[in-house]
């Protein structure tokens, strides 16, 4: 048995990878002082994706973070990674207290409002170690996140709630895409953190 994952034996996924869903792991009161940290004190930049060959600026914003200044190529642009605040190594630490795993890095997406979201796609980047794990924590508006599979096109969805954690590991980028849809019922911002470990 893993006495550090709580939730070693709900793995949401049929086949061909892993994916654990812990819920709230923050109350209330603890999601809205990370979700107001985050947002002020991060080093937001808007992000740029290349679609049809151009080069457009997302009205979503990013930031990356980690223990170096890893280089990270995101959807064709190279970031430096930015050292820890003192938020983010707090997060980090019950991040991998709860699931037993260990991050290097974090990536982070603000999303004004429903109208800003991401397509499918999975984090199998070759920066990525290897079938590591990657922990997505997010604060703010509850949203719903998709997963469908590269080859069954089997999809499926769950409601990514407000200081809720999820977490994707084993072979689930290999198998299976992930996109958070834009909805117009939500009005309201959303913070998320995905932390993951770099290969270097
Ligand atoms: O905002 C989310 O929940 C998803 C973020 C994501 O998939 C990513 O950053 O790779
Ligand atoms: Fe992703």
């Amino acid at each position: 048995m893993d006495l550090f994952n709580d939730n070693f034996d709900n793995n949401i996924l049929p086949y061909d990878g892993e994916v654990y869903y812990y819920g709230r792991i923050f109350n209330f009161k603890d999601s809205q002082f990370y979700f107001d940290k985050l947002l002020n004190n991060i080093e937001w930049k808007n992000d740029q994706t290349l679609i049809f060959g151009k080069c457009l600026v997302t009205k979503r914003k990013v930031a990356w973070y980690g223990d170096k200044p890893f280089e990270y190529t995101y959807s064709n642009n190279t970031k430096v990674a930015l050292s820890w605040t003192k938020e983010l190594l707090e997060l980090k630490e019950i991040i991998e207290n709860k699931t037993g795993e260990i991050f290097n890095s974090c990536l982070l997406n603000l999303y004004h409002s429903g109208e800003e979201g991401m397509g499918f796609h999975s984090d199998n980047e070759k920066d990525l170690k290897e079938h590591s794990a990657i922990a997505s924590v997010s604060f703010g508006a509850d949203r719903k996140f998709v997963f469908k599979h590269k080859i069954e096109k089997q999809n499926f969805s769950l409601i990514l709630e407000n200081g809720s954690l999820l977490l994707m590991k084993g072979a689930t980028q290999t198998h299976w895409l992930h996109r958070l849809p834009p909805t117009k019922k939500v009005k309201t911002p959303r913070i998320n953190l995905t932390f993951r470990m770099i290969a270097y």
